[in-house]
């Protein structure tokens, strides 16, 4: 059974590239179904207003939770997971995208202005599994690129979404370290030559290698994902030179 995306946002045209390429062929194919839906639909006035000052002051505007629960009222049904794109989530991660694989039917609410009306989710929360993510520690116009995010992240974890089966095995992550430097051909591009040892056709060699370029990449750019991978006694080494 496909797996199920629910967008509601009021930019509907902004979730356009989920259309496009891998996504739209997975969307044909069946093994994916992503509906995007207006909030403005879910508005009672002739000018379809969806925010409103902020109680107790301050600048910009809320959104309204009478509109938005109007909307998550069709479009939620009890089962969905609703997740809410907010730079005051808790963090996403691939671990949360793993977790998201395996629900059937994701709803998401792109919020804009300072956000939604708090009671939307506390209200949302008596019925349903809700989730306020961010995907990084800077602030969006709205949910919606966020949402893209995490839905490519999630669908391409799907099976048959991927071409190659294997390729979100040994994903950048799957071991808990960075992935290292990939190269084709030629094997000398401007004075630029690829590593020896890939061109050694010994695959043991080659493993070793691309372990130890993770783990120095890793240790380089990312050190606080050293203490959470699984690492063995010649990682240690390594790390120790
Ligand atoms: C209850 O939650 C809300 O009201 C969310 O409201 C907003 C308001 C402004 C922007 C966004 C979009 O998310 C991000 O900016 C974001 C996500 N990750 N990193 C940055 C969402």
């Amino acid at each position: 059974p496909p797996a199920r995306f629910d967008i509601v946002t009021i930019f509907p045209e902004y979730l356009e590239p989920l259309r496009a390429s891998l996504l739209g062929k997975a969307s044909a194919r069946g093994l994916v179904e992503i509906r995007v839906h207006n909030l403005r639909e879910w508005t009672h006035d002739v000018h379809r207003t969806v925010d409103d000052a902020p109680y107790g002051g301050g600048p910009g505007m809320v959104m309204k939770p009478d509109v938005w629960g109007a909307a998550l009222d069709d479009v939620c049904p009890g089962g969905a997971l609703l997740v809410v794109p907010s730079p005051a989530g808790r963090p996403f991660s691939q671990a949360t995208a793993q977790r998201w694989a395996k629900e059937r039917h994701l709803v998401f609410a792109c919020g804009r202005y300072e956000g939604i009306d708090q009671r939307v989710i506390d209200d949302a929360a008596r019925r349903m599994r809700v989730e306020e993510v961010s995907i990084g520690d800077y602030v969006l116009i709205g949910g919606e690129v966020a949402t893209m995010v995490m839905i490519e992240s999630v669908a391409r974890l799907r099976p048959g979404v991927l071409g190659n089966a294997h390729s979100h095995q040994d994903d950048s992550f799957s071991d808990g370290l960075l992935e290292g430097p990939s190269y084709t051909r030629p094997h000398s591009w401007r004075g630029l030559d690829v590593p020896e040892v890939l061109l050694s056709g010994d695959h043991m060699r080659v493993d070793r290698w691309r372990r130890e370029q993770s783990l120095l990449r890793t240790a380089a750019r990312r050190p606080e994902l050293l203490e959470s991978a699984e690492l063995g006694p010649a990682d240690h080494a390594l790390l120790a030179e």
